[in-house]
């Protein structure tokens, strides 16, 4: 789904990835941590294609990245939904229209607008507020109405820049255990973050990333500890907060 092969980005004074070399696969889970400006921020530019590689191969979805011509590039990008801390919704668009529209940039009829976004609010528990404005909203409904417009047009992956960063505890677990249920459903999810707790109960691949490099993969560690599902967990810890509608 997503390979980095020996992948080095520079900046003028400063390396942001050396020699970076991954596989995540369909399907997966994965957080990436690191220390502030191990290279985090800099690998999810690479993926995105904001920032260009000085060497080595990115493959997305089996598209090179590096190749990706800019009359390419938008496809590419809506392939993956972005997740940011900041929850980055238009203030002047209610919620139902800050998903509707991004829909409506990829040219979905009205028809799938009125059928799709309904169903995305509803997984994410927040149906009652469609015709309310982000401002409106706490910081965990706005977070999911971000993921709602993030899944509205069925990525392959997503990736969540500290999706949690800006919630309490128990907000945080909510959104966990949405962005769980997402992936059981098949949408790969590398999130970004520096939550250490929510690393250590979730039971994920973590990916560790220091001074541009890898330094250290637990993948095996983490599969083998999760004999159930990490969910069952974060819903009891999360139960005093809202349940979603479905
Ligand atoms: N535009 C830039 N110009 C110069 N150096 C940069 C630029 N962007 C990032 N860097 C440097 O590259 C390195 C990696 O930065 P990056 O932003 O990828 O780290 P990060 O792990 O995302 O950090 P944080 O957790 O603070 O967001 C750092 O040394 C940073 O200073």
């Amino acid at each position: 789904m997503i390979r980095f092969d020996h992948v080095t980005k520079r900046y003028s004074s400063n390396v942001g990835l050396e020699d970076v070399s991954i596989d995540i696969e369909k399907g997966e889970f994965v957080f990436l941590v690191g220390p502030s400006g191990a290279g985090k921020s800099t690998f999810i530019k690479l993926i995105m294609k904001e920032i260009e590689a000085d060497e080595g191969s990115i493959q997305v979805m089996g598209q090179e990245v590096v190749n990706l011509s800019s009359r390419k590039l938008p496809q590419h990008r809506r392939n993956i939904g972005m997740i940011f801390q900041d929850f980055r919704l238009l203030p002047n668009k209610t919620v139902f229209e800050n998903v509707a529209f991004a829909m409506e940039i990829v040219h979905k009829s009205n028809r799938q607008i009125r059928k799709q976004v309904p169903r995305a609010l509803s997984l994410m528990g927040i149906s009652s507020k469609a015709n309310m404005f982000p401002d409106e909203l706490s910081a965990g409904e706005q977070q999911r109405v971000a993921i709602a417009r993030a899944i509205i047009n069925k990525p392959a992956v997503i990736i969540a820049d500290e999706p949690t960063g800006n919630l309490d505890p128990a907000t945080a677990w909510e959104i966990m255990t949405l962005l769980e249920e997402i992936n059981r459903r098949g949408t790969t999810i590398v999130m970004v973050t520096h939550a250490k707790d929510i690393v250590d109960r979730m039971k994920k691949r973590v990916v560790t990333i220091n001074q541009g490099r890898i330094v250290r993969d637990d993948v095996g560690a983490y599969a083998l500890r999760s004999e159930k599902p990490a969910a069952t967990e974060i819903k009891a810890a999360a139960s005093q907060g809202g349940e979603a509608d479905e």
